[in-house]
């Protein structure tokens, strides 16, 4: 597959995926999804890669999640929310080597959920994280809630989707979504490090390892398609679609206006 929106590269044994939409703030569409899918499968299977680094292009942002200039409504690509997110989710979980997440600026929305399903998070000091499904007409039912209560605890989690903040970098790591903070300019040394000190450990006892850390939270996968299901009716209400005109209007969303029961 030649990618539009990815760039990919392997090097002494570590991929490094980067979504390549800085202009959107590394947002994905339904093209970008299928390209990750593939590239994570293509890194996952090739037994010279022992690390697979995920991260976006430019200083702004590691991803904003779900594109809101490419869909009003479902993204109109495959699977239940016309985006492949399911696939994607589960692909990072099932490909038996650690994966790190390198986030040098937002992690935003589905940014967020793809950097909390990643084994590791590394993080520059100028990186920022947050859910804002509920500002924009959206919400990640399944690893996006149940599996971050997991990492930050339930009170937390509750707090990031109700509130839809943004959370530094140092408040991030002490919550628990991320394992090391360092200087922005120390960013990529920090992850070369902790990628050589994967290096040298056993593969096979690696992917055991990961898989029998996936066995505990695997049931979330259930809740997730089950959550999706109903998402994918929630995108075609006025409720829903409100939160994204608002966005690409520059203005504050009226949800209550469209609000039923
Ligand atoms: C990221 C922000 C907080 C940055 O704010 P700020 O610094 O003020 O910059 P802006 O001026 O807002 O943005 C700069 C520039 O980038 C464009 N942009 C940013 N994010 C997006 C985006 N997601 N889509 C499209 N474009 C984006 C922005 O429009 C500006 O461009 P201009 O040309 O100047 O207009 C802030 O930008 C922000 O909050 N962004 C929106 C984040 C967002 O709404 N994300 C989607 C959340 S919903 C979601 O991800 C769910 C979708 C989904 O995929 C999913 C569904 C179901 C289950 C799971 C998932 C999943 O996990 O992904």
């Amino acid at each position: 597959m030649d990618y539009q929106d990815l760039l990919y590269v392997e090097q002494d044994g570590v991929a490094t995926i980067t979504i390549n939409r800085p202009e959107v703030y590394n947002a994905f569409r339904a093209q970008t999804v299928e390209e990750l899918i593939h590239a994570f499968q293509r890194a996952g299977w090739n037994p010279d890669i022992g690390v697979i680094v995920l991260t976006g292009a430019g200083d702004k942002a590691f991803c904003t999640g779900g594109d809101q200039k490419s869909h009003a409504g479902s993204y109109g690509g495959r699977g239940t929310i016309g985006l492949p997110v399911e696939e994607l989710h589960t692909v990072i979980r099932d490909v038996p080597k650690p994966v790190i997440a390198r986030v040098q600026g937002f992690a935003i929305g589905g940014g967020n959920v793809l950097a909390l399903l990643c084994d590791l998070t590394i993080a520059s000091d100028k990186a920022q994280f947050g859910q804002v499904g509920p500002k924009m007409g959206s919400v990640d039912p399944g690893y996006g809630t149940a599996y971050l209560a997991r990492a930050v605890g339930e009170k937390k989690a509750r707090e990031i989707w109700y509130l839809c903040r943004r959370y530094k970098a140092d408040e991030a790591e002490r919550m628990g979504l991320v394992n090391k903070v360092v200087p922005h300019e120390e960013l990529d040394a920090e992850v070369a490090a902790w990628c050589a000190e994967i290096m040298a450990k056993s593969p096979t006892a690696l992917a055991i390892a990961k898989r029998s850390f996936n066995a505990d939270s695997e049931h979330i996968r259930g809740q997730a398609s089950m959550g999706l299901q109903a998402l994918a009716l929630y995108y075609e209400t006025d409720e829903s679609k409100e939160g994204v005109r608002a966005f690409n209007e520059k203005r504050p969303a009226e949800f209550r206006k469209f609000h039923k029961k």
